[in-house]
C-alpha cells in the first residue's frame, strides 16, 4: 500500500521502530525514508517523495508532540491511516573511549522522561536538547557530547556503548505514533476506530462547549482534546479532538457535519483503528443512529410517520 515511508529519524529512533512496524503490517515491501525533522518527514509526503509518514503525535509523560500538531494542522492537509503505541524505556550511549560525562543529549521529550535518572545519576552533566533520541547518537560519535539518551536500538547503528539500560523515570511511559498519507479513500471501519480533527475555534461565547456537546450528545466518547495557538492573533486556539469512532458510522458524521457547521475551519484527520483497546467499542449502539435515520428517510418519502 505504501511503498515508501517516510519517518522522523535519523535511523535508530522510536519512531523508525513504529514506522517498522507499519512497514511489516502493509502488502508491499516499504522503503523507510529517514528524515531530521517531523515536518520534512510530512513534507516528503506532500511533495510526493514519500506514500506515507511515521511520526509521534503523543507521550504518556510529556504529552503531545507540538512539532507533530502544527505540522498537520498546516499545510497541504494530511489523514492518518494507522496509529501505533510503543513502550518507552531508554539506553544511555557513550563513545567506547569517551571519558567523564559532562554533557547528555536527546530530544526534549525523551530528557522530560528520564529527568530524574540524570538528576541521580549524572548529577554535573549539561543537558542538551537535539532534534532526535538519535540525532544525540550521532552528535556523541561525532565527539559534540558525551552521552546520549537514546531508544536502545540507536546502539545497533551507532558503534557507541551502553553506559545505563531500561532508563526510565515512568516505568511504562508509552508514545503514540501516527502513519498519515494524502486523503484518499479512508480504510474502513473496524468497530474499533478514533477519529481525529484538528478545530480553529471562532472567538465567540461557548464555542468549545458547542464542540463538546456535540460529541456528547450522540454518546461519543473524547479520547483527547489538546489546544496550541494558531500562531496568528493572540488568544486564537487551535482544538485537537480525538474521539473515539469512525467517519463512516452515521453519528460520527452527524457529529462532524455539526462541528464544521460551528467551526468552519474543521480538518479531518483521519479515522483509523485504536492501537490500544480502552474505552468500549462505539459499534454497540450504532443501530439507534441507523434507525433513526431509516426513520427520517422514511417520513420524507411518504412511506411512514
Ligand atoms: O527521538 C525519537 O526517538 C523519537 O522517535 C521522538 C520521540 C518523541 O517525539 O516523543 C518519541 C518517543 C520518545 O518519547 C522520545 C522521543
Amino acid at each position: 500500500m505504501l511503498p515508501r515511508i517516510a519517518y522522523f529519524g535519523p535511523q535508530g529512533t522510536f519512531t523508525e521502530q513504529a514506522a517498522r512496524g507499519f512497514a511489516a503490517d502493509s502488502e508491499v515491501d516499504s522503503e523507510l525514508l529517514p528524515h531530521d525533522t517531523v515536518p520534512a518527514a510530512l513534507d516528503a509526503v506532500r511533495r510526493g517523495e514519500a506514500d506515507g509518514a511515521c511520526v509521534p503525535v503523543e507521550n504518556s509523560v510529556e504529552g503531545a508532540v507540538p512539532a507533530t500538531m502544527d505540522a498537520l494542522a498546516e499545510g497541504e492537509p494530511l489523514v492518518a491511516v494507522a496509529e501505533a503505541v510503543l513502550p518507552v524505556r531508554f539506553s544511555v550511549l557513550v563513545r567506547p573511549d569517551g571519558g567523564p560525562v559532562r554533557t547528555v543529549a536527546s530530544h526534549p521529550h525523551a530528557l522530560a522522561q528520564v529527568r530524574h535518572w540524570l538528576a541521580a545519576n549524572l548529577p554535573d552533566a549539561a543537558v542538551v536538547a537535539t532534534t532526535s533520541t538519535s540525532a544525540a547518537a550521532v552528535a556523541v560519535l561525532r565527539g559534540d557530547y558525551d552521552a546520549a539518551v537514546s531508544a536502545p536500538v540507536a546502539v545497533r547503528h551507532y558503534p557507541l556503548e551502553v553506559l545505563a539500560s531500561d532508563v526510565a523515570d515512568v516505568s511504562d511511559a508509552k508514545t503514540r505514533f501516527l502513519l498519515v498519507r494524502p486523503p484518499g479513500v479512508v480504510p474502513g471501519p473496524t468497530g474499533r476506530d478514533r477519529t481525529s480533527i484538528v478545530v480553529t475555534a471562532p472567538d465567540r461565547v461557548g464555542v468549545l462547549s458547542d464542540v463538546l456537546t456535540e460529541l456528547a450528545l450522540r454518546r461519543i466518547n473524547l479520547t483527547r482534546i489538546e489546544s496550541r495557538p494558531t500562531k496568528g492573533k493572540l488568544g486564537e486556539y487551535r482544538f485537537y479532538v480525538d474521539f473515539d469512532g469512525h467517519v463512516a458510522e452515521p453519528r460520527v458524521g452527524d457529529a462532524l457535519a455539526a462541528l464544521r457547521r460551528h467551526c468552519p475551519r474543521t480538518r479531518f484527520l483521519g479515522s483509523y483503528p485504536k492501537a490500544v483497546e480502552g474505552s468500549p467499542a462505539p459499534a454497540a449502539d450504532n443501530a439507534e443512529f441507523v434507525a433513526a435515520a431509516e426513520w427520517v428517510a422514511r417520513i420524507r418519502e411518504g412511506r411512514g410517520a
